[in-house]
């Protein structure tokens, strides 16, 4: 792999004691592949390394980490001049992985980082919110959003994805729908929302397919909102039968206009941003994004 080019590695701190990453890193640099490793501590560094990526003329920055950190790395990478701007790889590393899973990247970390470095780049959509935070994944609104901002730490750590779905639903009391309008080409709806995902990917929350139709090169945005004023009986017919639910509602458009009157927070691959208006639109083939070959994201 001697002949590949530079690649950096922008690792959330979280997963810096891998020792299992540490001897496919150190295995790749013995066989000739140039590999800059750069750890976070906190929000904001992984912007602050893509300078760095730039200024040492890397062609590929891993994103080594969950969603929050492929989207950290993905909306920093926009910011750059098109022809500057390196290919994006991608190591799983968070908890739920979200876009990663759906994409089909290898779970093995040796050969994830192998795609990473060698794998084709092919272009992908990136959506925008409020033209100027991005998602790479999914937005998700509601009963989705409060679960994932409210999961602690620790029973994300000893239980993964499904630390998302127990304390949801161990929190049902207490989730109240949103109020909201929204409008993209040829779509509008108004109503009370219990979830809502808009989505460049599919799926969020450890595992939810709330987009599953979603292709990150389509130039589209995919909506499904589950609707109604109870939880319960709303989330009970969309789990077991969703192709029947009378409480789901799906669309897609390039944009999406969100007016909640009552303000609203929406989850943006782990970020929260709330807000009474939200414009989202996409970036069409904004980023050159290396993936498997059978990727099942891709048209
Ligand atoms: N050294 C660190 N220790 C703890 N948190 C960190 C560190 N470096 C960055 N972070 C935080 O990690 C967050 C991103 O985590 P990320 O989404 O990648 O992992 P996760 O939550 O485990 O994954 P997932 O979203 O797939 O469940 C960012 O909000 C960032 O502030």
């Amino acid at each position: 792999m001697a002949k590949y080019p530079a690649s950096l590695l922008i690792l959330n701190g979280k997963s810096a004691g891998d020792d299992l990453l540490r001897q496919a890193v150190s295995l790749l640099r013995e066989e000739g592949v140039a590999i800059h490793v750069r750890v976070t501590w906190e929000k904001g560094d992984a912007a602050r390394y893509i300078d760095e990526a730039h200024a040492l003329g890397v062609e590929t920055v891993i994103a080594g980490g969950g969603d929050g950190t492929i989207n950290e790395v993905a909306t920093a990478l926009i910011a750059l001049p098109d022809a500057q701007r390196p290919a994006l790889g991608i190591l799983p590393l968070g908890t739920a992985n979200d876009f990663a899973t759906s994409a089909g990247i290898p779970e093995a970390l040796d050969k994830a980082l192998q795609l990473a470095i060698v794998g084709k780049a092919t272009a992908i959509d990136i959506a925008r919110v409020n033209d100027k935070t991005c998602f790479i994944n999914m937005a998700t609104g509601g009963f989705g959003t409060r679960i994932t901002s409210e999961t602690p730490e620790k029973l994300k750590a000893a239980l993964g994805g499904v630390s998302y779905l127990i304390h949801g639903l161990v929190r049902l009391d207490t989730l109240k729908p949103d109020q909201c309008e929204i409008t993209g080409e040829d779509f509008h709806w108004q109503g009370n929302a219990l979830v809502i995902g808009i989505g460049n990917g599919r799926q969020a929350g450890g595992g939810q397919q709330l987009c599953p139709d979603a292709l990150i090169n389509d130039g589209q945005l995919q909506v499904r909102i589950i609707t109604g004023d109870e939880l319960l009986p709303a989330l009970l017919t969309t789990l077991t039968k969703p192709e029947e639910s009378p409480h789901i509602v799906d669309g897609q458009s390039a944009w999406f206009d969100i007016t909640a009157p009552h303000g609203m927070t929406f989850n943006l691959d782990g970020e929260p941003l709330s807000g009474e208006h939200f414009r989202i639109a996409l970036l069409p083939g904004a980023i050159q994004c290396r993936l498997p070959p059978d990727c099942p994201l891709l048209r």
